[in-house]
């Protein structure tokens, strides 16, 4: 096992999946660290997960040797420019914010400083977590292998050679549990009105969703295949298949992840200085 402590500086939603996910995995808890404005968040944390919390984020900083910035775009300008003076020379520095450039976090940090842009998502704490990551050039092998050990406890990590790609990841996989929630809170609800009584639809479109997304992963046939296997001629899920296609599904989710993309630019743009 890894022996490299890890200052999880901001212990929201993130932050916590990300822990929680490495905890589940056997990662040590006396080699996490986390960190929060308010005393009241970071005893939720202990209570959840046993570690070690402080509301003083150079403290964490000062003993860690992976640092993983979890705070909001907004605060991050702030928080990295603030803890630049206690970052250990050969720390390496993961960002997990979306919109925040390479650019801005070496001119906020430093120059010299280590910086892998990750962007994961919330499943990690079941270790199905999905995550793109980025690293500027004075990443290692060596460091690039923590971030692998990291990432992989979690989930699956794929490396992304232009950063630019980030925004990519943020539209597929950083959002996209919240599109499939969304799905699945409108099931739930449309069956409701088709007569089942709440808990019923909640259990079957639940269900459906652990199933679809098992067989998707689990199978040795593409996505598209395993739904001509459902969609018999002239049967039930044709007319649903073809209301979704002709009412525009295809371009409303383009235009949705384009959306989230456009907003990463947009932050970005906006946070720069
Ligand atoms: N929630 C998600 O699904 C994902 C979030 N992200 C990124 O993760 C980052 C955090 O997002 P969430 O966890 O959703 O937000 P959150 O609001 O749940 O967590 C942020 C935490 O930062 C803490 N914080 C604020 N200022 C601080 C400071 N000065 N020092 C230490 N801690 C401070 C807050 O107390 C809070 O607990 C964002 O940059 C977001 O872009 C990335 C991928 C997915
Ligand atoms: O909504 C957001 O901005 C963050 C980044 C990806 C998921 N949540």
């Amino acid at each position: 096992m890894n022996e490299s402590t890890i200052a999880f500086i901001g212990a929201g939603n993130m932050a916590s999946s990300i822990i929680g996910g490495l905890i589940n995995n056997g990662w040590p808890t006396y080699q996490l660290i986390a960190t929060a404005r308010t005393e009241e968040t970071l005893s939720d944390i202990r209570e959840k997960f046993n570690i070690e919390t402080t509301v003083d984020n150079h403290q964490a900083v000062g003993k860690a040797d992976v640092i993983m910035l979890c705070v909001k775009p907004q605060v991050m300008k702030e928080v990295l420019t603030d803890l630049s003076s206690s970052i250990k020379p050969n720390a390496l520095i993961i960002s997990v914010a979306a919109g925040i450039t390479m650019e801005s976090l070496q001119k906020w940090g430093g120059e010299h400083l280590s910086i892998v842009r990750s962007m994961p998502n919330t499943p990690s704490l079941l270790q199905c977590g999905a995550s793109g990551l980025y690293a500027n050039n004075n990443v290692s092998n060596d460091h690039k292998k923590l971030t692998d050990d990291i990432f992989n406890a979690i989930g699956i990590a794929k490396w992304v050679d232009q950063e630019s790609l980030i925004d990519a990841v943020i539209a597929v996989s950083g959002s996209g549990p919240a599109y499939y929630f969304l799905l699945m809170e409108i099931m739930e609800q449309v069956g409701s009105r088709l007569g089942l009584d709440n808990e019923t639809s909640r259990q079957l479109t639940l269900q459906t969703a652990l199933g679809a997304a098992r067989m998707a992963t689990e199978s040795s046939v593409d996505a598209a295949e395993l739904r001509r296997r459902i969609t018999s001629p002239k049967g039930t899920t044709e007319q649903a298949i073809k209301t979704f296609q002709e009412q525009g599904l295809p371009e409303l989710v383009e235009k949705a992840m384009n959306a989230a993309v456009d907003r990463s630019i947009e932050l970005a743009e906006a946070l720069k200085d």
